[in-house]
């Protein structure tokens, strides 16, 4: 069964105006992982799709989705998928691929039908691509790994990058997930903003009472989200997206827009937010 959502890119002016189930029903992305099912949320932040295959007992197929109006959803579109949960496969242009947890799949434009089998919590993002590349599978042995932060600051914590320049190409995508370190809490801190590109944020691994308090919005205009285990946040690209833990955590943080540069960020010190 697959599902899709769409939601409509919001301006900042009127962001400003949202009470909390405003801010929750456009930013707040829920329920995408259900198991014999596919479900998608269709963005107009750059086109940008995020969602979830959990196949269980039966494979899971996507191929057509009415929304792209293409005979196949990636006729157009390139992917990154991460698998969140136990081993699954991913069968994509007569491949193939074995995905144990926290191994990330890129697929390129044209690759045609993609079907998910196995025990693998497939979380799946997609943007518009420009030209077809080759499909990748990369381990976290493969990616680049980046430390940044500080206990001091409880923002120590590892980046992890797979569909980053440094380790392979793609046309928009830039994909990776960053985890804190036992102690520290705070992600993306000092906060930036990019608005050459869009992002969304998956928090994962995360205990089922535990929340992630995420921040959004224009610098001098913050609001929160508070999020649980395996949902996201849809970060336009005038946001902020910082959070803190009130448990451990992961995110993944996938990007798409003007350039795929992972270091094109325009920094926020913490006095300078409001
Ligand atoms: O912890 C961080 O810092 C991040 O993971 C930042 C994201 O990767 C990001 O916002 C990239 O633009
Ligand atoms: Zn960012």
């Amino acid at each position: 069964m697959l599902t899709v959502e769409t939601r409509q890119a919001v301006n900042p002016e009127y962001a400003k105006t949202l009470d909390t189930s405003g801010l929750r029903k456009h930013f707040l992305a829920q329920e995408m992982f259900k198991t014999g099912e596919i479900r998608l949320i269709y963005t107009h932040y750059d086109r940008f799709v995020i969602g979830g295959a959990v196949p269980g007992e039966k494979p899971l197929a996507l191929d057509k989705v009415e929304e792209t109006k293409t005979p196949s959803f990636l006729d157009r579109r390139e992917m990154g998928i991460v698998n969140i949960g136990e081993t699954g496969t991913v069968a994509a242009g007569g491949q193939v691929y074995t995905l144990n947890r926290g191994d990330v799949l890129y697929l390129g434009a044209g690759t045609g039908s993609v079907t998910f089998a196995g025990g693998g919590r497939f979380y799946i993002t997609s943007c518009p691509a420009h030209r077809s590349l080759p499909a990748r599978l990369i381990t976290a042995s493969e990616s680049k790994e980046v430390k940044m932060g500080a206990s001091e600051t409880s923002n120590k914590r590892t980046i992890n990058q797979f569909i980053h320049p440094l380790v392979m190409e793609s046309c928009q995508l830039v994909l990776g997930y960053t985890t804190l370190e036992d102690g520290s809490v705070w992600n993306t801190i000092p906060s930036h903003i990019h608005d050459r590109r869009m992002e969304a944020y998956l928090y994962f691994g995360m205990d089922e009472k535990s929340r992630v308090l995420h921040l959004m919005g224009e610098p001098q205009e913050t609001r929160h989200l508070f999020i649980s285990n395996e949902e996201g946040a849809l970060s336009p690209p005038w946001s902020i997206h910082s959070g803190a833990g009130i448990g451990s955590y992961t995110f993944i943080w996938a990007m798409a827009g003007d350039n795929v540069d992972y270091t094109d960020m325009d920094f926020i010190q913490p006095e300078d937010l409001k």
